[in-house]
């Protein structure tokens, strides 16, 4: 037994009882010894208190079950009965506001979930879920615990189900600070947003050991499933740091930016940018010549509040950009095609992620702002065989579905499909906006022009001079700036130098837009 693990004294009085108690508190707060810290922070990783201390307003934090320890027999469980139970469970504030934590000791069985360390979690959710506040989770366990058996998988059951009954009503941030395996990877992919932290953080189903008995692949803990892995090739992971301390500060940065559950706003910040503050810079920054890129995230600075915002899901599925922003102080999602990147076109992992970005926004309140560039759907047989009908339609689902204020503004281009799917105001988008620079059509001129005209260009004594004048035709007639606006399917055409004033005044008046699906269990959004 260590002194962790010695029973409660026989105090004669009162002092005596409250001295015990200071005792065991500060045993529970050391963790197991000193010579498990130093082999925490030698992998460049904090203890579990640190992180919270680093996630929390000073002094806030009010730990519950502290003294909780496991009933489990076998394997020599019996004489290892640290308190904590391996997870710190609490709450705190951030910038003032109620957040429920918790978090994973790697020092006590390596973070592996038992019994007792999973009811504990299942406590503080079933709190956080009362009490209407966010849950932030600092993970660094290995799983279910195997001495516990079926105990340990049950407790992880039991996560699942309260992760997903508190989607779309309380936000849930998952932090991966250490080696995430199994079921300590699932509960992150059912909550809002997943930090990672490169080199130390690595989540999957199952390690590099079982993957080459399995398969014969050879490969590193961070080749599998490290922070770089998860933010650019699959997408589980939103956000990737270098270090523990830049990541849990934009933790809070996020959670400056949410409302503290589905029934409120998110928070209104003063802002000294002025809502009319023009921006010419826009005409400069945006070719009119549809086919020469730029970078989308230097319009999207421009326009929101002092050039702040920030990206979900960077540096995956980079032709599309998801952003949080504000905008004369009030957050908004901004959802925006990236003309540098595949030209900005709709792929299978663009619309899945701009699909789970707007289904967030609206369920947590966030107005939508749409910026369109896009040149439509990537054609390929890849992307049909790999279901970009359903994973489009994943977006435009959520755009449906979507009651929030809705705002698309087309800056340039805006063809075919993903016109429609990208916020246009046939699938309800509140206000629509576009720039004098704007053609909205079923496709390119030249395309379109081939399709039409074929006969004419075929039989034409000189076809290209024939296909020449038919694209212009086609221009004239229908890619002209007016076109959708004579139609009523924009509301105005404006001047882009006034794009931030016009978007912030539209915001203020749909401030007060209610609007209710049909009663139903739920949709059936395609998956
Ligand atoms: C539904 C599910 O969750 S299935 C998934 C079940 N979990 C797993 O298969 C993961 C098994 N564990 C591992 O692969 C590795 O321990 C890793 C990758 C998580 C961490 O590796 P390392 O950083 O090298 O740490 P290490 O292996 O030394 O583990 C640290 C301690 O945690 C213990 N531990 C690790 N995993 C578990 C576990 N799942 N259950 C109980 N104890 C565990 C180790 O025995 C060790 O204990 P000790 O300090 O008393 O020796």
């Amino acid at each position: 037994m260590t002194v962790l693990d010695e029973a409660p004294g026989e105090p004669t009085d009162a002092r005596g009882r409250v001295a015990e108690l200071h005792e065991i508190r500060a045993q529970a707060v050391a963790g197991p010894s000193e010579k498990a810290t130093r082999a925490q922070h030698a992998k460049g990783k904090l203890t579990a208190r640190e992180r919270i201390e680093l996630l929390l307003d000073p002094d806030s934090f009010r730990e519950v079950e502290q003294l909780r320890r496991h009933r489990a027999t076998g394997f020599g469980l019996e004489a290892k009965k640290p308190y904590t139970d391996g997870v710190i469970t609490g709450w705190g504030t951030v910038e003032g506001r109620t957040v429920f934590v918790y978090a994973h000791d790697f020092r006590i069985f390596g973070g592996a979930l038992g019994e007792a360390h999973a009811t504990k979690i299942h406590k503080i959710m079933d709190m956080a879920i009362a009490a209407g506040a966010p849950l932030v989770s600092l993970n660094d366990g290995a799983g279910a615990r195997i001495q516990e058996g079926v105990s340990a998988l049950a407790g992880y059951g039991g996560i699942f189900q309260r992760n997903t009954r508190a989607s779309g009503v309380i936000p849930q941030i998952s932090v991966m600070l250490g080696p995430c395996a199994g079921g300590a990877a699932y509960s992150p992919a059912l909550t809002d947003f997943v930090f990672m932290v490169r080199d130390t953080s690595q989540m999957f189903i199952t390690g590099p050991d079982v993957v080459k008995a399995v398969t014969g692949e050879e490969i590193t803990q961070n080749g599998l499933g490290g922070a770089d892995v998860h933010a650019e090739t699959s997408g589980v992971c939103h956000f990737a740091y270098d270090d523990e301390e830049t990541c849990i500060a934009e933790v809070r940065y996020l959670l400056s930016l949410l409302p503290q559950n589905n029934r409120e706003n998110p928070p209104r910040a003063e802002s000294e940018d002025a809502v009319d503050r023009r921006s010419d810079v826009l005409l400069d920054l945006v070719p009119a010549d549809g086919n020469r890129p730029y970078d989308m995230t230097k319009v999207i600075e421009e326009i929101v509040d002092d050039g702040d915002y920030l990206e979900v899901h960077e540096r995956w599925a980079r032709n599309i950009i998801c952003a949080l922003g504000r905008m004369d102080g009030q957050v908004v999602g901004i959802v925006a095609n990236q003309p540098q990147v595949l030209a900005g076109v709709l792929d299978i992992e663009a619309s899945e992620k701009a699909a789970r970005f707007v289904q967030m926004c609206d369920a947590f309140n966030i107005p939508i702002v749409t910026l369109l560039d896009v040149p439509g759907f990537l054609p390929g047989v890849d992307q049909e065989h790999g279901g970009i009908i359903r994973h489009g339609a994943k977006l435009l689902y959520a755009y449906c579905n979507a009651t929030v204020p809705r705002i698309s503004l087309i800056l340039r281009k805006a063809y075919g499909g993903a016109y429609i799917v990208m916020d246009s105001q046939s699938i309800g988008a509140d206000l629509t906006y576009a720039w004098p620079t704007n053609e909205i059509a079923v496709m390119g001129a030249e395309g379109a022009a081939n399709v039409i005209f074929r006969r004419q260009i075929a039989e034409a004594e000189d076809p290209e001079a024939m296909r020449t004048r038919m694209v212009k035709e086609y221009k004239s007639e229908l890619m002209h700036p007016y076109y959708a606006a004579e139609r009523g399917l924009v509301d105005d055409v404006i001047d882009p130098a006034e794009t931030r004033e016009v978007l912030i005044k539209s915001l203020a008046m749909l401030q007060t837009k209610h609007a209710d699906l049909p009663s139903r269990k739920h949709g059936n959004p395609p998956q």
